[in-house]
Parts: structure tokens; C-alpha cells; sequence
């Protein structure tokens, strides 16, 4: 441990309100709240003091709390000083505790300083975040969830379980008369295979805390005229987007979050899919294209007098992202299902996708699609039993689950034990890189910049 320099910043938004905090970190804390107020705080005690400048002034009142290291948010000495929420007091009130020999805090320091002080895992530290980003009920739960060490124990228990089967190939080569027994008899391909299998689960449960936190991203796509800002406006509840019965009314991009059910989704309307001489339409249909390669889910918007476009769309989109196909305007004479249009590419169109029919002109079965939606972006999902988590986890176990099939690989068709080994060392390390046991050099900055100050 080393010792810090005491960091200030005003913990409350900006802006005025009933209450403004500014709050202390560092061994200097209680001795300049000393010099601030005249008065030798007491431990966990509320004062109400005035808060004075250098010549004695009264630059405001309000309660001062001293909380000792270790038992404080960042396991320093923490001073808290709660006065009357007007900016300019509050600046006021920093800039004395500048002079007073506090240094202003980066984002996201007094988090960083309960990590390093060991008050709270990596992944802990983000859901402080996570919480204060929270734009959903459901997501504050997992939020708040992920804070009580929810997630970071089911890490640490998979970690138990990877560390176990490590030693076991580890002991299996240090006795090479008796490796080929050990790799050969089963015993430690099962352990990793059950490793493996509580990965999977984890992994998932980790997708969708990820979604609940970053909410979905659906594209729309469909062919010109299909009804595709028809759904995003009906989804919206405002006229957000241009809707014409001109085929390529929408060429730019359009982004919307809306609320379905408890959950928040970020539709994305796009210019409809087609050959076209006009450039900006062309233009139009290249980024429709971008996203729908990144998008979490598609919309595939048909009207549904020409199922027979879905094929081809279908083709459009990348393998592997779920879709759900709208056919829409069943108002409409001439409206079909894919099946009932007897056309093989059709069915082919639909086939392993959610099927909905709708007319967005008339609002018919729009509740069935909200709920499909809803359902689809974690709020139908036991919210019980979620904690959020960031893409940043996503991808750590993703490359845990990587090295773990592939360390099963080595023993079981290659009988390779070191290689193996190398294999579950790798998953131990990008596994440990979630709670922070292992984190590279520059992972910590990133993470912790991205904060708000004061927190
Ligand atoms: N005024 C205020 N409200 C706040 C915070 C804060 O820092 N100040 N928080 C900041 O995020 C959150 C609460 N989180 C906190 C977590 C731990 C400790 C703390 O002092 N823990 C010590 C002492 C516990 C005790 O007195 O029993 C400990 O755990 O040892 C304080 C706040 C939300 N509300
Ligand atoms: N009858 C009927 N008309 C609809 C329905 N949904 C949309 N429309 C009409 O179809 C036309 C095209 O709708 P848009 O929502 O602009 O279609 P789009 O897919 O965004 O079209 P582009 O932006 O040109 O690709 C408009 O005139 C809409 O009013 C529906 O369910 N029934
Ligand atoms: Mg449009």
C-alpha cells in the first residue's frame, strides 16, 4: 500500500437541487474537514457545522460525516460534506477544499480507489455504474444484483471449478508414467466437461444481463414500402420517421429507443433493400446493409401480399442473428402467409423465425409484436435471477469458453496434457480478467474513465 493524495469532487448532479455532496477521499480528508469547520469530526457522527472560507467566512451550513478508513466506500479515510445544492456554492466549497490541499478526483477515482482498496471487484465497481446508468427498473435490479457480488461469485465459483481440473492435468504431467492412465481413463476430460457445461450457463445468464444493460439493438429491413418507419413510428408512438407511399421515402439511418413492457430497445430504421441507379438511395441501402450486420435481432418487414420477397431478404441477413418476420398490412386484400402462398421459397423465408401478422395501419396484433419485443430484450425473462453485466465480461468468457473446448480438444483427441494445460491456464486468466484478479495494465483506466465524477 502506498500512501494517496486526498481526492474531492462534488458527488451529486450537476445543477440546483435540495442537496449538494461533496465528498472526501484520503488520509488528508479529516483534517481538512477539521480546517473547513472548525470542529474535530467524530466518526459516523452527523454535524451540522458551517462550512467556512479562508478569512472566516460562512461559505454555506450543512452536515458533515466522517466515515475512517478501512470502514468507508473506498476503505480511506472518507469526509462528506452535504450543504444546499447550488453549483456555485459547490464550486465554491471544492475550490476551498483545493486550497485546503485536495486534489479534484477523475472519474470514476473514489470506485477505482474501493477496487483497489479491495472494497469491491471489478466487476462490482462497473455495476456502481451500471446502477447510476440504469434506464429500466428491471436493469437497476441486475444492476444492483451485480453489486452484492451476485455475478462475481458465480465467476469465482467456475473459477474453483477450472483451478481443480487445472491441477489435475498439471499433476497428470509432473507423473509422466502415469499421464497416459490419467488422460486416457476419462476422468479429467469429464471435470472439464462439466466446466465447460457451467460455463455455457454462465455465459448466457451473462448475455442477457448484457442486454438488459445495453438494451437491443433491432433493425429494421424490408423491401421499399414494407411499413418499416410505419413500425418504428408505432413502436415510438410519434411520427419520428418520414412515412410515404413513395418506394425509398427513408434513406438515412434512424435510431430510436422505445419501452416495451419493462424492457428498453434501440430500433433501428433503415432505407428498404434494393436496386436502385439513385445514389443517395444506393447510398441508403449500403448502411441499411451495415446495420444489419451488427444488429442483435432483425425486423424483417414483408408485405404480406408478396411473401414470396422474404426469401431473398432472408438471404440478406447474417447467419446466426434472430429474426422475426413481420408481414404486414394484412388489412389489405390479397394479404397471404407465407405457407398459404404456396411458394417453397417462401417457407424457406420463414422457416426458424418468429412469424407475426400485422397491420400497422390499423394497429391489428401490434400487442402480440410489443409483447414478442419484450420478450425478446430480457423483460419476460425471471428478472429474479439476472445481474447485469458489460460486453467487456461477454467477451472474457467467451474467450474462456474458447480455451476451455479447446483444452478438452488436446486431451481428448490429441492426448496432449502440457497443451491442455496451456489451454486452462488461458481460460483461468481471461476468466479472472471479469472481477479484476488479473487485469492487463490498461483495462483499469479505460474502465474507470468512463464514470462519472464523483463516483
Ligand atoms: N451520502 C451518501 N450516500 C450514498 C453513498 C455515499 O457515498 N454517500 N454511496 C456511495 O456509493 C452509496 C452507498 N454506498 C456506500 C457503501 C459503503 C459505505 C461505507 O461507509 N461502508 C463502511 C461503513 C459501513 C457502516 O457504517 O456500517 C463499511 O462497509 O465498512 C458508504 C456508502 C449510495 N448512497
Ligand atoms: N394498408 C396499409 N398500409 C400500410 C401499412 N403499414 C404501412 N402502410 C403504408 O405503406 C406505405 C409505406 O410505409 P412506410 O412505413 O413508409 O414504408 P417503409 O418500409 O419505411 O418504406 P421505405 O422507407 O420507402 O423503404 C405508407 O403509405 C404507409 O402508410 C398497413 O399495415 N396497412
Ligand atoms: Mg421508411
Amino acid at each position: 500500500m502506498t500512501a494517496r493524495d486526498t481526492i474531492a469532487a462534488i458527488a451529486t448532479p450537476a445543477g440546483r437541487g435540495g442537496i449538494g455532496i461533496v465528498r472526501l477521499s484520503g488520509p488528508a480528508a479529516p483534517d481538512i474537514a477539521r480546517r473547513l469547520t472548525g470542529i474535530q469530526p467524530r466518526p459516523r457522527h452527523a454535524h451540522y457545522v458551517r462550512f467556512r472560507d479562508a478569512d472566516g467566512a460562512t461559505l454555506d451550513s450543512g452536515l458533515l460525516l466522517y466515515f475512517p478508513a478501512p470502514h468507508s466506500f473506498t476503505g480511506e479515510d472518507v469526509v462528506e460534506l452535504q450543504g444546499h445544492g447550488n453549483p456555485v456554492l459547490l464550486d465554491l466549497l471544492l475550490q476551498r477544499l483545493h486550497a485546503l490541499g485536495a486534489r479534484p478526483a477523475r472519474p470514476g477515482e473514489f470506485s477505482e480507489r474501493a477496487f483497489l482498496e479491495g472494497r469491491l471487484d471489478l466487476a462490482q465497481a462497473e455495476a456502481v455504474a451500471d446502477l447510476i446508468a440504469a434506464g429500466s427498473a428491471a436493469a437497476a435490479r441486475a444492476a444492483q444484483r451485480s453489486l452484492e457480488g451476485e455475478f462475481s461469485q458465480r465467476v469465482g465459483r467456475l473459477l474453483q471449478a477450472l483451478v481443480e481440473a487445472r491441477l489435475h492435468v498439471e499433476a497428470a504431467i509432473d507423473f509422466p508414467e502415469e499421464e497416459i492412465d490419467f488422460l486416457a481413463d476419462g476422468q479429467i476430460a469429464a471435470r472439464i466437461g462439466a466446466v465447460i457445461d457451467a460455463h455455457a450457463q454462465l455465459l448466457e445468464a451473462a448475455e442477457r444481463g448484457q442486454r438488459l444493460r445495453d438494451g437491443l439493438v433491432v433493425a429494421i429491413v424490408g423491401r421499399p414500402n414494407a411499413g418499416k418507419s410505419s413500425l418504428l413510428n408505432a413502436l415510438a408512438g410519434s411520427e419520428r420517421a418520414i412515412v410515404t407511399d413513395i418506394a425509398g421515402t427513408t434513406r438515412d439511418v434512424l435510431r430510436e429507443d422505445v419501452r416495451v413492457g419493462g424492457a428498453t430497445l434501440t430500433l433501428v430504421d433503415t432505407a428498404g433493400l434494393r436496386e436502385t441507379d439513385d445514389t443517395v438511395e444506393a447510398e441508403g441501402v449500403r448502411r441499411a446493409r451495415a446495420e444489419l450486420a451488427r444488429a442483435d435481432h432483425v425486423v424483417v418487414v414483408v408485405d404480406a401480399r408478396h411473401p414470396e420477397d422474404l426469401a431473398a431478404l432472408r438471404e440478406e441477413c447474417p447467419a446466426g442473428v434472430p429474426l422475426t418476420v413481420l408481414l404486414n398490412k394484412i388489412d389489405l386484400p390479397g394479404a397471404r402467409a407465407p405457407a398459404a402462398a404456396g411458394s417453397r421459397a417462401a417457407d424457406a423465408g420463414a422457416a426458424g423465425a418468429t412469424v407475426l401478422r400485422v397491420s400497422l395501419r390499423t394497429g391489428e396484433n401490434i400487442d402480440a409484436l410489443r409483447a414478442h419485443l419484450a420478450g425478446l430484450a430480457g423483460a419476460a425473462d425471471s428478472v429474479e435471477n439476472t445481474f447485469s453485466a458489460r460486453a467487456r465480461h461477454v467477451d472474457a468468457l467467451r474467450r474462456t469458453g474458447g480455451h476451455l473446448h479447446l483444452a478438452l480438444a488436446r486431451l481428448d483427441i490429441d492426448r496432449a496434457g502440457e497443451l491442455a494445460a496451456e489451454e486452462l491456464r488461458l481460460a483461468q486468466q481471461a476468466l479472472s480478467e471479469i472481477t479484476g484478479a488479473y487485469s492487463p495494465d490498461d483495462l483499469l483506466g479505460a474502465i474507470f474513465s468512463s464514470f462519472c465524477i464523483g463516483k
